[in-house]
């Protein structure tokens, strides 16, 4: 069994997804914290998943590398704050070779052409989701969820993404049916608030050390 292998099972696993909808919650993980449970949960029974990746990036390309964690150390942590039977915490991107979302997503189609995705984010990322690589691709090829996250949410839906696709959101009655839209499809989520933030938790470790 190749090294690959162990570190990311999922890479193989095609039959295993067959006609299930995965959620995607692409991240940092820097670390992974309570928000992060809380949507996915949020998310599970909202959109009618069947399991959440928390798809642990290797580095997100717009965020500077001093003061990221190394991969096994988010990985690690990030599978002790999900701790749920339908989040799977995985480093595909790792062996995919691949760093931006939109590269990300059409590997994964091609490997699992029987799976239907559902692109996972917070709010703040909706609003900075316009700088990433070929980020219209990201809107055709999957639905989008986002998240309402504290301060983030007004800000994000007067943003470039929700001005741009603003005639294919979904309204809050259409959610449960979101993967199944013809894309580009996506939904602001009406989720409870959840303040927690990696930011915040990395602060805190570095005052208290
Ligand atoms: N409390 C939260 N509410 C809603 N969405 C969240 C929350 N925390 C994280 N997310 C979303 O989860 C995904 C992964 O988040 P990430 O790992 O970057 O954590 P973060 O708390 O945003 O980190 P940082 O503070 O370092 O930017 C992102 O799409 C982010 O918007
Ligand atoms: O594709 C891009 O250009 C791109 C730019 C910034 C962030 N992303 C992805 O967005 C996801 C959320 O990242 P983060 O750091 O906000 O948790 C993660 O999967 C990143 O790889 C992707």
């Amino acid at each position: 069994m190749g090294r690959s292998f162990q570190k990311v099972p999922h890479l193989y696993s095609g039959p295993l997804y067959a006609g299930l909808t995965v959620g995607i919650l692409g991240g940092s993980f820097n670390p992974a914290h309570a928000g992060h449970r809380h949507i996915s949960l949020f998310a599970l029974k909202a959109l009618g998943l069947d399991r959440v990746w928390w798809m642990v990036s290797p580095q997100n390309p717009l965020k500077p590398t001093a003061g990221m964690a190394s991969l096994a150390e988010r990985l690690a942590e990030a599978r002790a704050v999900a701790a749920h039977p339908r989040i799977e915490v995985t480093a595909i991107e790792t062996a995919l070779g691949t760093r931006f979302t939109a590269d990300t997503l059409a590997k994964l189609q091609r490997r699992f052409p029987k799976t239907r995705f559902v692109w996972l984010m917070g709010a703040d990322n909706l609003r900075q989701i316009s700088r990433w690589k070929l980020w219209t691709r990201i809107f055709d090829s999957v639905a989008v969820a986002v998240f309402a996250r504290p301060t983030y949410s007004l800000n994000a839906l007067s943003g470039k993404a929700a001005q741009r696709f603003t005639r294919r959101r979904v309204s809050v009655s259409g959610v449960k049916g979101l993967a199944r839209r013809r894309r580009p499809a996506w939904a602001f989520l009406r989720n409870p608030l959840h303040p927690a933030s990696a930011t915040a938790i990395r602060q805190a470790r570095a005052a208290g050390s």
